[in-house]
């Protein structure tokens, strides 16, 4: 610090004055303050800031992204993309959010609030963000989230890049994101319907509940391989829209899933449904009173989502089966007379004829504890385009058992693994009975033996079954021989 006494007089003057016009500052600014109300500061700020102190650059272009298109009606899907892919790129130069969360979402929606400016670098071109700073302090809240817009800016040589690969990458980012957050839904006839249908225009036939099924595909108890194939198939389901495009197939898929109870055909939907993110329409047939009930229950699906019809055994025995001959009723169903039941033909059409094409990546699953009950319209080749049989539990599929419920690793098998897997191998028990077994005591040891002495009780009448199958078909084979 330097003695005021020691400086030169002129310092000395321009000090005081300097110190005068501060005081006037900031008296003139807490007037201000006062009497104008924040947005209507902020407005004038953000004005000045604009058009005296950021004269345009000649080397930079700007893009501007509204929230609404001009009409002001329809969000604009690229901001709404940009402010999702923005909320990733949050970083310390950033000093206001926003934060909301909707009935749908799992976690809180983070923004950057107005006036705050991000910093980009995509393939080396560098991209600044400015969040919509001009608000029109006059005008609803409505009118002012309107107005906002997002300020893209980067040197005018990368516009083609910009537009052509980064604008696709941020939506395709948003996308992907937006997705991770989805709470996924399962829809039924007998959910009530909430505030998220009435919100989404009412899905009519539909009510819903959160799908808070826990199974995935790593806790899903079968032999790998298969696994491996199914998560392949909805991997290249998902992703070859351009090829369903160009060989004028609609892009379904249809699944039918046949095992006995408690093999797992439901968990399996479920894991379906979380690995793809999709929703879950489960339909019973025997709410559906005819077809044309049935066409509207499923225009009124969504994209993006699984339809399952369980145990279609029963349910198709219940419908009108003369239809499926009867290309004359079916005509009918096409040029939207009703016909006044639910027939086989019906659901079929839906499945894969007319019907079947509106929407995007939908997939239809079918589980039957009796494949061989099934109406052979439903087996035809082509029908459904995998078939996947949820078989007993394999000695493969009780070791992720073991490991989900006892916390067993893979690389050490416990002594008892030898003589379960024996028992595995020559009964007939379903994952659901092997779980039941391993949730009885928190003790491996315990719980292992438990399943083995289960096990045992199981095969003594499976195996005094087979043998009376035996002695007939020998006895079978002596008589005819004689
Ligand atoms: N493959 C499996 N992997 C992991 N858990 C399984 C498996 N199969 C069955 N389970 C367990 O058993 C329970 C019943 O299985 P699930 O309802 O999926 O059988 P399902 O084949 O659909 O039977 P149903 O034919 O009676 O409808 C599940 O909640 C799950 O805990
Ligand atoms: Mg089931």
């Amino acid at each position: 610090m330097f003695p005021t006494k020691e400086l030169p007089a002129a310092a000395s003057s321009f000090f005081s004055a300097y110190a005068s016009v501060a005081a006037t500052t900031m008296l003139v600014r807490s007037t201000l303050n006062q009497f104008i109300p924040q947005p209507v500061r902020s407005y004038l700020h953000s004005l000045l800031r604009r058009y005296l102190f950021a004269p345009p650059s000649s080397t930079t272009l700007s893009l501007i992204i509204d929230h609404y298109y001009t009409s002001g009606f329809a969000p604009n899907q690229l901001f709404e993309a940009a402010e999702i892919y923005l909320s990733t790129k949050i970083g310390s130069s950033t000093n206001r959010l926003r934060i909301s969360k909707t009935p749908r979402q799992k976690n809180l929606t983070v923004t950057i609030d107005n006036g705050q400016v991000i910093s980009d670098k995509f393939d080396d071109v560098m991209l600044t963000w400015r969040v919509g700073d001009i608000v029109d302090p006059i005008g609803t809240q409505k009118q002012q989230q309107q107005k906002r817009h997002l300020e893209l800016t980067f040197k005018k040589e990368f516009k083609d890049k910009v537009l052509d690969s980064y604008l696709p990458h941020v939506l395709e980012r948003a996308a992907q994101i937006k997705n991770q957050e989805r709470v996924l839904k399962l829809y039924s006839h007998h959910c009530p319907f909430n505030y998220d249908d009435k919100q989404e225009g009412g899905r009519g036939f539909w009510g819903s509940v959160k799908l808070e099924h826990p199974s995935t595909f790593e806790t899903l108890a079968m032999d790998p391989a298969m696994k491996k194939a199914i998560v392949e198939d909805l991997d290249r389901f998902v992703r070859r829209k351009e090829f369903y495009r160009r060989v004028g197939k609609a892009w379904k898929r249809g699944y039918l899933l046949y095992g006995p109870p408690g093999t797992g055909k439901s968990t399996l939907v479920a894991a379906m449904a979380n690995y793809l993110k999709f929703d879950i329409y489960d339909l019973e047939l025997s709410s559906v009173n005819s077809n044309q009930d049935l066409r509207r229950a499923l225009l009124s699906t969504s994209n993006r989502s699984i339809l399952v019809i369980e145990d279609i055994d029963c349910s198709a025995e219940s419908m009108d089966r003369r239809s499926t001959q009867d290309n004359h009723l079916q005509n009918f169903d096409y040029i939207g007379k009703p016909s006044r039941k639910l027939s086989l033909s019906g659901l079929l059409n839906c499945i894969d004829g007319l019907w079947s094409s509106f929407g995007d990546e939908r997939i239809i699953v079918l589980t039957t504890n009796h494949k061989e009950k099934l109406d052979p319209a439903l087996l035809r080749p082509g029908r459904m385009d995998v078939h996947i049989n949820m078989s007993y539990c394999s000695p493969q599929a009780f070791k992720l058992l073991a490991s989900n419920y006892l916390g067993l690793p893979h690389t050490c098998p416990h002594p008892f693994y030898r003589e379960v897997h024996g028992l595995l191998d020559t009964t007939e028990a379903t994952p659901a009975e092997v779980a039941e077994e391993l949730m009885k005591t928190d003790d491996p040891t315990l719980a292992l033996q438990g399943l083995a002495s289960f096990l045992k009780r199981k095969r003594l009448p499976q195996l005094e079954e087979n043998q009376i199958k035996e002695d007939q078909q020998c006895h079978q084979k002596k008589f005819k021989s004689s």
